[in-house]
């Protein structure tokens, strides 16, 4: 996907948002933008690119879009399309204003300043502009309104077809046919009102291109730049090639690699070359500055250095060197030379002959040299070493003379000694003798004194040489002297006032000035001198001094000489090393400020790559952060499973245990079962024994009793359907009393509503009756189980003696019901007495009906708690028929049971039925008494 880059551009609030209080709700960072809601910052969304309201077209159009537009030019296809919600600003960007030209206008404008600086290429370009609106193409360049359809073809790529494509040779040629689509999209949006901001416009261009004179090869590429919903990149050139063609441009290409290669590799050597060459010329440069340094320091040398003898060098050894004081210790192995000395020694101390002819230096030289302070040229350092000269000694003693080769001056202290101890000549002792003697005395001391000085002179200026020398020297080391030596060196530098050298050496003129007597010899005088001053002695006197002020005139004036020009040396050297120390300096400072820009460069880098990847940090530091969220959540949620299935497990545990616990119970209770089951096992053996041993009559008996049973109950259904009929016939007989009643007296309604009761009540007797019935057909289904059970081979010994007990107890239950229907009986003839009483009597008989109805409700109620009763009954029979089922299992002697039990039945029966016949009896009678 590194082909596709998403920028996003964020426009600024425009006035109409202004107005509405809108502001901007986005908090951008680099290129991660996070929506703000309520001052909180939400998700952020990182892009390839992020242009903040600041940035204008211009910008992003450089940043994102000329790559695309390099890529069409040679060859690659290229889509730029404006993607955002309306009033996003699409428009905007793509096609921008006169003030702000859009990113169509600047992406023709770069192809045709591209394709101008291609001159190896010939283009052919056309354009299309289109327009999708509602899934339709239509094309803006044309007026027909025909189908444009979107194919694939068998590369994949988009085809339009139909579409109309435009020539363009210029970007006006681009502008005037988009004005054109643009003037047609108008038209068509005036008839749609949405359709602004609906439809997405499409601007196509084709750039063909080939080699120039290459025919078979052309290359195309697709340039669109749109608003569009989706896009599909496969980056790729796009050509038409012949395979002609496709060979010919294999060859070309591999003939242009092969070129390129042996470039480089002559480029390589060549730079190899250069280099060799560079550093060559380096070496050869500071080797002549070096030499040429050489040679001014030996010309110096030569200008200074006159050896003699090494006698003459201890000598001079024994002298005071100011130098010493100035600098101690950096005048190592400096020359030590002795006036008139041919030789000098060198840094190590060995000694150097020297040849060289004062003379020689022409004085223009050295001015010139003084006034312009430039370095004299190679050629000028040339005519300075064609300045040697013979190398025999003979001008050597000549110039300067030396002190001890000039002809040394008598010292005539014997002629004014006393203890000369003979009579010195009169004119020994004139005053003018004397005078000259004390004269050329004197001026032989200044001599003398003056080539100290001289020598002094030199020795200093030697090594104050032989300084700088050491500096030169140190330059070889390729070091520069740091500031501090540069300030030493400056320090040496000789006093700026010419004080010191007034002082010493003293001048010339500064001397006294030792008079000539030449008037002595001289013939010319016209009087005539006296005899002495014709005397050998006297004239060689006069000679010898003549010959001193001339020597000594020249001593100084060398002296003098020698002095200047070796000051102006030491300016010239001190100067050339302040110059290169300069240059140095520069060439230091230049260098330091290059390695400072690269170091800069370097860091920016660095400071660019950090940015990008405090970038890139920032955004998976962003993303880590919602994983390490999300992990923290499912984290959470896993702990909350984990507990809750350590819960689970916690209470399977318990449970285990439980069931362990119970497992273990059961255990137990199954040993206890077993021992139970044994013991039980036991009994049943002996309840065996013991029921083979019961009497086989018993079960006889038995039998007989459920068949007794099971006539009682039928007898007791029969009184039960009697007494249903009776019951019919008291409602047959209310019938009748309501319709009597009714004849008799307006009471109707009475006896119908005593009726209806009465009816209903007997319906409910009926059901009543019924039910008892199901509960003694169930009672004798138990009661024919229980004799079932007795024939079986389980210990029931009890059960008959609890069935008699409890038969017993029913009778006796009964017994009492009867008494009490008995009683009730009674109660009803007495009533049914006095109604008849009242028949019988004149009074009004109102009220019989109502009273009769009072009875049978009377009646009837009875019944009804009579019924309740036998439920109960029968319930407790239940119980009890239960019970004996639970006891028959027990061991009780119970022999003679069944035979009571069936003697009391027996009773209990016919007793029930002679009640039954009192019943129907007294009912009979009552029908009659009521018939009545
Ligand atoms: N970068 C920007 N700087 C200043 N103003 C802008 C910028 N971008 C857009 N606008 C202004 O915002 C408004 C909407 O821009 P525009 O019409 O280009 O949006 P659109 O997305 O093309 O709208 P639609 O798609 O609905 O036609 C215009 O007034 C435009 O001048």
């Amino acid at each position: 996907m590194d082909n596709i880059k998403v920028a996003i551009r964020v426009r600024p609030i425009i006035s109409r948002e202004q107005k509405l209080g809108c502001h901007s709700n986005w908090m951008i960072k680099n290129n991660t933008m996070a929506p703000m809601e309520n001052g909180r910052v939400g998700t952020p969304y990182a892009f390839d690119r992020i242009f903040d309201q600041d940035k204008t077209t211009l910008d992003i159009f450089e940043e994102i879009c000329k790559p695309v537009i390099t890529g069409a030019v040679r060859g690659f296809h290229g889509t730029i399309f404006a993607y955002g919600q309306s009033s996003s600003g699409k428009t905007f960007t793509m096609s921008g204003s006169a003030m702000q030209p859009g990113i169509i206008s600047l992406s023709v404008e770069e192809i045709f300043k591209q394709m101008k600086n291609t001159p190896d290429k010939e283009f052919l370009l056309r354009i299309s502009y289109m327009e999708i609106y509602n899934e339709k193409v239509s094309d803006l360049l044309s007026t027909e309104d025909k189908p444009i359809r979107i194919q694939e073809d068998t590369d994949r790529n988009i085809q339009l077809t139909g579409v109309s494509e435009e020539l363009v040779m210029s970007k006006a040629d681009v502008i005037t046919y988009m004005d054109v689509g643009n003037e047609r999209k108008h038209m068509a949006e005036t008839k749609q009102n949405d359709r602004s901001s609906r439809s997405h416009c499409i601007m196509r261009m084709i750039i063909e291109s080939r080699e120039t004179g290459d025919e078979e090869a052309v290359m195309v590429s697709h340039l669109f730049a749109s608003r569009a919903k989706t896009i599909k990149n496969q980056p790729h050139t796009n050509e038409v090639l012949s395979d002609a063609a496709l060979l010919k441009r294999s060859q070309k290409e591999i003939k242009k690699l092969q070129q390129q290669i042996d470039e480089l590799s002559k480029l390589k050597s060549l730079d190899v070359l250069m280099e060799k060459e560079e550093m060559e010329k380096k070496l050869e440069d500071k080797m002549n500055t070096e030499h040429q340094y050489m040679e001014t320091i030996n010309k110096l040398k030569q200008f200074i250095i006159k050896g003699s003898d090494e006698e003459e060098e201890s000598n001079f050894k024994k002298m005071k060197r100011r130098r010493e004081t100035w600098c101690p210790g950096k005048a190592k192995g400096s020359a030590l030379d002795l006036p008139g000395g041919k030789f000098a020694r060198d840094l190590n101390g060995k000694r150097i002959d020297v040849e060289f002819q004062r003379s020689a230096i022409p004085k223009s030289f050295v001015t010139s040299r003084r006034d312009d302070t430039e370095l004299p040229d190679v050629s000028e350092m040339q005519s300075l070493s064609d300045l040697s000269l013979p190398k025999d000694d003979s001008l050597f003693m000549e110039f300067p003379p030396k002190f001890d080769d000039l002809p040394k001056p008598s010292r005539h202290v014997s002629f004014k000694s006393p203890e000369a101890g003979f009579d010195s000549p009169p004119f020994l002792q004139s005053k003018e003798f004397l005078q000259l003697q004390d004269d050329y005395e004197n001026l032989l001391n200044l001599y003398e004194d003056k080539c100290k000085q001289s020598e002094q002179d030199h020795s200093y200026l030697i090594h104050e040489l032989d300084f700088v020398k050491e500096e030169l020297e140190k330059r070889d080391d390729t070091e520069l002297p740091d500031v501090s030596e540069m300030q030493s060196l400056s320090d040496l530098s000789l006093p700026k006032d010419d004080s010191l050298f007034m002082e010493f050496p003293p001048k010339f003129d500064d001397l006294p000035k030792p008079s000539r007597h030449v008037s002595f010899k001289s013939p010319e005088a016209g009087f005539d001198s006296p005899p002495f001053l014709q005397s050998k002695e006297f004239l060689q006197l006069q000679d010898d001094y003549e010959n001193l002020l001339n020597l000594y005139e020249d001593k100084c004036k060398q002296s003098e000489q020698d002095h200047s020009y070796l000051i102006h040396e030491l300016d010239f050297v001190k100067e050339e090393l302040e110059k290169e120390k300069d240059e140095s300096d520069n060439a230091n400072l230049v260098d330091e400020l290059r390695i400072d820009l690269k170091k800069i460069q370097v860091e920016k880098n660095d400071l660019n790559i950090n940015e990008e990847m405090q970038h890139q940090n920032e955004t998976s530091l962003e993303m880590y952060i919602m994983k390490i969220q999300e992990l923290e959540e499912k984290i959470e949620a896993s702990d909350e499973s984990l507990k809750s299935q350590e819960n689970k497990i916690s209470s399977l545990e318990e449970e285990t245990k439980s069931l362990k616990h119970n497992v273990q119970e059961n255990e137990q209770q199954l040993i206890s079962t077993n021992s139970d089951k044994d013991c039980l096992q036991k009994e049943i053996d002996n309840l065996k024994i013991e029921h083979n041993n019961v009497d086989s009559s018993e079960s006889n008996n038995l039998v007989e009793i459920s068949t007794q049973l099971t006539k009682s109950e039928e007898e007791r259904k029969d009184q039960e359907q009697k007494i249903a009929e009776l019951e019919k016939e008291i409602l047959h007989l209310y019938t009748k009393l309501k319709e009597q009643s009714c004849m008799d007296e307006p009471r109707r309604s009475t006896a119908d509503e005593l009726s209806d009761v009465l009816k209903e009540h007997c319906t409910d007797l009926e059901n009543r009756l019924k039910e008892v019935e199901t509960e003694n057909t169930d009672l004798k289904e138990k009661l024919n189980l229980l004799s079932m059970k007795q024939l079986s081979d389980e210990p029931r010994r009890s059960t008959a003696d609890e069935l008699s007990d409890v038969l017993k107890e029913h009778c006796t239950d009964l017994e009492n019901r009867l008494k009490e229907v008995e009683t009730e009986n009674a109660e009803l003839k007495e009533k049914l007495n006095l109604i008849t009483m009242k028949q019988v009597s004149d009074e009004p008989r109102r009220s019989t009906a109502d009273e009769l109805s009072d009875v049978l409700k009377e009646h009837c109620t009875d019944l009804e708690n009579r019924l309740k009763e036998v439920e109960t009954e029968n319930a407790e029979l239940k119980e009890k028929l239960n019970l004996i089922s639970m006891k028959q299992v027990s061991n009780e002697p119970r022999q003679s049971t069944a035979d009571e039990l069936s003697e009391v039945l027996k009773e209990q029966y016919s007793n029930l039925e002679n009640r039954l016949k009192e019943f129907e009896t007294e009912n009979t009678e009552l029908k009659e008494k009521l018939n009545l």
